[in-house]
């Protein structure tokens, strides 16, 4: 799986760089800023101009390696330095008398000729040493850059685009866009979260002679991409002699009057992810036709009647027995004992339980039931339920995924998954993943209640959390964007996600 580190992880790669495996600092910039003119010399028009804009750290040093290896290659070249010459880093300051041993000396920005069409800017002003907002000839040069890319000029972004936080993934005002970002050595969550991966173009991260996966960096969460065959390699072989108890069994408690078909949804991304057989639990008036939308879905009748409460736990002890995984919330009818019920019920059972939707609302209320749970337990908010569990507004939640998704995991002892553009799976203890796959028409109703029907798939069929979290939001997220395709984001709803999981599994499968 692929690491993604923070500034100061990648410091602390870098040092063990250094002092395990004895790679000199100098090395490591010469192979980065090889690797920012391959790719600059990649979007060139025939005959295109560089122009690269270094900054007063080693970002900058970065640029200047870039600017003489395209000198080398006889290309036409334009350098500045930006900001106060004196303050380069030593390695900076090495590559700028190499540069000039090359005949070619910085100029001020502001003379420099245009750019347009053909013409490539390589952005080497700030990397993940970006402390604050670019102001003055900073922000001066960062405009420039947007004045070139709108006249037609590629941008290659050195490591981060200039203005970005590498930590984060939050703009400051200016901040450079780029078409392409050479991500050096390993990605950043700038790269990976949004809203900085959308101003990062298209990242192609380089090996610089850091150590790939083998350098561990210690500080703070550990945060990785999900890669497909992680996801791929988790799913269960159906082999040839096994039945429908080999693949577990949901309960699903979902729907209610009006919102019958959130329960259907679940069910069937259960049965369409590979689970046996597939129960759901409900209000007798909403159970036929629940059941209706299909039938290979089974049913059991809650009695009783309005939202759900203490009155329904023996009933839903008794719907438990014998189920592998139980996936509550979407569409239950909720009321004042609702969370008290999910904690008795979470607290006599040790199936894995995943609880979505107005589940979550009702344990908001008092989510010390949850530390009452016999097993294993998911969380599947979107940002404006986690909102709800964590008592903030959903622009803190969004502001701050990362941490929010981790605290919620360790504090509570159970997996997250945080859901949005780069849906975040969180386990206590410490590690982040993030979800590559998925897209803006899954922001659409019924996306949710589908993904906790294959989260419950997997984990009947016996995959452990947080492994099945992961692999069911990769899952999904893939099947929205295999059906993007056919139904484009404007046309795309929840229920082509069930179509679209049936072409992951064949992908899969394969
Ligand atoms: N860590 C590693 O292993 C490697 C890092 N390299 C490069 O080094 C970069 C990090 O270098 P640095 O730590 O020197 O950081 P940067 O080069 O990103 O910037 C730091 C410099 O900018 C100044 N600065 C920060 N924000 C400012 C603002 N808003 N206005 C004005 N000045 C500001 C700082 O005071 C410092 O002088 C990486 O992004 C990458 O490009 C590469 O050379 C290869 C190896
Ligand atoms: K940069």
């Amino acid at each position: 799986m692929q690491r993604v580190l923070t500034a100061v992880q990648m410091r602390e790669a870098e040092k063990a760089a250094q002092d395990q495996h004895g790679m000199p600092s100098g090395l490591l910039m010469e192979n980065a800023g090889r690797a920012l003119a391959e790719a600059a010399r990649s979007l060139a028009g025939p005959g295109g101009r560089f122009t690269v804009l270094c900054g007063p750290g080693n970002n900058g040093g970065d640029g200047l390696v870039a600017a003489r290896f395209l000198l080398e290659g006889g290309a036409r070249v334009v350098v500045s330095l930006v900001g106060d010459t004196g303050k380069l880093t030593p390695e900076a300051k090495r590559n700028l008398q190499a540069l000039e041993g090359f005949g070619e000396s910085p100029r001020a920005f502001e003379v420099l000729p245009e750019a347009g069409p053909g013409d490539v800017v390589v952005d080497a002003l700030f990397g993940t040493g970006l402390k604050r907002a670019p102001e003055g000839v900073f922000a001066d040069a960062i405009g420039t850059v947007a004045r070139w890319r709108r006249a037609g000029a590629k941008v290659v972004a050195a490591d981060v685009p200039s203005g970005l936080q590498s930590d984060t993934a939050e703009p400051f005002s200016p901040c450079v866009e780029a078409d392409v970002t050479v991500a050096f050595g390993f990605v950043k969550p700038a790269h990976e979260l949004e809203p900085g991966a959308s101003l990062c173009g298209d990242v192609r991260r380089v090996d610089i002679g850091l150590g790939g996966e083998s350098t561990r960096a210690v500080s703070g969460a550990e945060l990785f991409r999900v890669e497909e065959k992680d996801a791929r390699d988790a799913l269960p072989k159906r082999r040839a002699d096994s039945h429908k108890g080999t693949y577990g069994h949901v309960l699903v408690v979902a729907g209610s009057p009006g919102k019958t078909g959130a329960a259907a949804m679940v069910a069937l991304a259960a049965l369409r992810s590979g689970a046996g057989l597939v129960t759901v639990a409900t209000r007798a008036e909403a159970l036929p036709w629940v059941m209706a939308h299909s039938p290979e879905i089974m049913g059991v009748p809650l009695p009783g009647e309005g939202p759900l409460g203490k009155g329904d736990l023996e009933a839903l002890k008794a719907a438990l027995e014998g189920k592998d995984a139980l996936v509550m919330g979407p569409g239950i009818p909720r009321g004042p004992e609702t969370g008290a019920l999910i904690g008795d019920l979470l607290a006599s059972v040790e199936v894995p339980a995943v609880l979505d939707a107005d589940a979550l609302n009702a344990v908001a209320e008092d989510l010390t039931v949850l530390r009452r749970a016999k097993g294993p337990v998911l969380l599947t908010p979107h940002p404006g339920e986690m909102a709800r569990l964590w008592g903030r507004t959903t622009k803190d939640v969004q502001a701050h995924r990362v941490g929010v998704a981790l605290n919620m995991a360790t504090s509570l002892n159970v997996t997250v998954v945080l859901k949005g553009s780069r849906t975040l799976i969180a386990e206590a203890g410490g590690r982040v993943y993030i979800n590559p796959t998925g897209n803006a028409g899954m922001a659409t109703g019924g996306t949710g209640d589908v993904l906790s029907g294959v989260c419950g798939s997997l984990l009947a069929q016996g995959i452990p959390l947080p492994r099945a979290a992961r692999t069911a939001v990769y899952a999904h997220g893939l099947a929205g964007d295999l059906m993007a395709q056919q139904r484009g984001l404007m046309g795309l709803i929840a229920t082509d996600l069930l179509v679209g999981l049936g072409h992951v599994w064949v992908r899969w499968e394969r």
